[in-house]
């Protein structure tokens, strides 16, 4: 298993473009499913989780032209839905969390799909809820084998309704979403998750020929059609790389600019950042971050001390709070980070206090950073990335720490970051893949 070495301390300089959306990318790329036309898709990130469900996708029978690295053309037009119920599937699905939403598609071409326990960060519990009640809701009956986590799905028809969302589940609402599109009827879909993700996926569709309003809200209305057909798609800007690239230039008092961030995109992110004290310059769609030798967290208006925690969008993504809370170690001032939607994701933070971190991990879900404004530098260690947003922050604490880290099962980061080590070089940073 590959590690990074990492000599920090470094200042980094330049400019660096963030990748397309891998989130955006794992729901769009199902969505090829919908329509036996070519789909063409631009700006796809280069990274393991995204690879692997273009994999699957050719598996399971989709053509697949890769016009390069980052440009594919895709056509469904030979499925082989015994595939869906093979082992080797099962496996494959397993190792990514993006494959649930391979069954929403399929469930509206061909009426039956097969869920294998997914995979993705060990975060906490990750449950299915959403999806399949809402897949219930639209006509499909489900077996759900306990002893190896698997969903089978059928349905003869589906068949539009309302619906209300027990949680707006980011993944949820894009499965029911593109099994509602060929739906007999209308289905409303109150409490929806309204990422950009959701956003670019419901314009795809449209542009499919489906029939969505409310894009960009939290109640979608779909009318059925019944045929979509092909299209073209370019993903966003990876907003999380955006903000990794954001704090990394604070903690390594560096000037950094990231060229087409997708800037209207970013709702509250650059805000986030400002409120940690970090000065941010916008020049079109460019972000500027200048050297900031110490940057001061601000507090609340009444002067109590800042809480960031996460919330469904348009609120903060939970995915930029790992990277926040390391941020914080080396500003000056205190803020409590208040993960609320997953358990086990903040445990990271053990290692942070082994580099010399000021750091009370609360309980789970909550920790106060105190920041000693770089007083206290971080100290480089050996240590494990445990999820793929944990593992960027320990790498971004690594580079601003005096020494060498060692940071060790990387291949988490590679699931989402794009030649994270090439484009960090290219930086300034001295980083080696041993
Ligand atoms: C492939 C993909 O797109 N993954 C993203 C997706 O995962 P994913 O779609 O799996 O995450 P969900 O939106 O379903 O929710 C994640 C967890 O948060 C809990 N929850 C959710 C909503 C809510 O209002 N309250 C709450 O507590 C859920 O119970 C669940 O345990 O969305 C997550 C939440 O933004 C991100 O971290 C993941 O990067
Ligand atoms: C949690 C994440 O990914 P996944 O849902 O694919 O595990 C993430 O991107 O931060």
């Amino acid at each position: 298993m590959d590690r990074f070495e990492v000599t920090g301390g470094k200042k980094l300089s330049g400019s660096i473009i963030p990748q397309g959306a891998k989130n955006e990318a794992l729901q769009i790329l199902c969505a090829v499913l919908l329509t036996p036309e070519e789909v063409r898709i631009e700006n796809i990130p280069d990274i393991l989780d995204v690879n692997l469900l273009i994999e699957l996708l050719g598996d399971i029978g989709v053509k697949i032209n890769r016009i390069d690295r980052h440009t594919a053309v895709f056509k469904a037009d030979d499925i082989n839905i015994d595939y869906l119920n093979s082992i080797e599937f099962r496996n494959k699905s397993g190792r990514l969390r993006g494959s649930v939403m391979l069954a929403g598609p399929l469930l509206a071409r061909f009426k039956t799909a097969y869920i294998p326990k997914p995979g993705g960060d060990k975060i906490g519990r990750r449950r299915l809820d959403t999806h399949i009640i809402g897949f219930e809701k639209l006509g499909t009956r489900f077996e759900y084998h306990p002893e190896d986590g698997f969903f089978h799905l059928d349905a003869s028809q589906l068949k539009g309704c309302y619906m209300l969302l027990d949680e707006p589940s980011v993944t949820g609402t894009a499965n029911i979403l593109m099994a509602a599109v060929m739906a007999k009827g209308e289905t409303t879909i109150y409490n929806a998750a309204c990422e950009p993700y959701l956003q670019q996926l419901c314009k795809m569709l449209n542009r499919m020929g489906a029939k969505i309003r409310g894009i960009g809200s939290n109640l979608l209305t779909i009318e059925g059609v019944d045929y979509l057909g092909g299209t073209e798609h370019s993903m966003l800007p990876d907003m999380i790389e955006v903000g990794s690239f954001i704090g990394l230039a604070a903690m390594t008092q560096s000037q950094i600019e990231i060229k087409g961030a997708g800037i209207e995109h970013l709702g509250i992110i650059p805000e986030k950042f400002r409120q940690l004290g970090i000065q941010m310059e916008f020049r079109g769609d460019d972000i500027l971050i200048p050297e900031q030798e110490v940057y001061e967290i601000q507090s609340f208006l009444d002067g109590s001390v800042l809480t960031i925690s996460d919330h469904p969008w348009p609120g903060f993504t939970p995915d930029l709070l790992s990277i926040v809370l390391v941020v914080a170690t080396q500003a000056k001032g205190s803020v409590l980070i208040h993960q609320k939607m997953f358990e086990s994701r903040l445990f990271f933070v053990d290692k942070l206090i082994d580099m010399g971190a000021q750091i009370i991990l609360c309980d789970p879900h909550r920790a106060a950073v105190i920041g000693h404004g770089r007083e206290q530098k971080l100290r480089g260690i050996t240590m494990s990335s445990p999820d793929i947003r944990a593992g960027v922050s320990l790498l971004i604490a690594a580079l601003s720490a005096e020494g060498k880290s060692i940071i060790q099962n990387i291949e988490q980061i590679d699931r989402g970051y794009q030649y994270i080590d090439t484009r960090l070089k290219a930086l300034g940073a001295d980083i080696k893949r041993i």
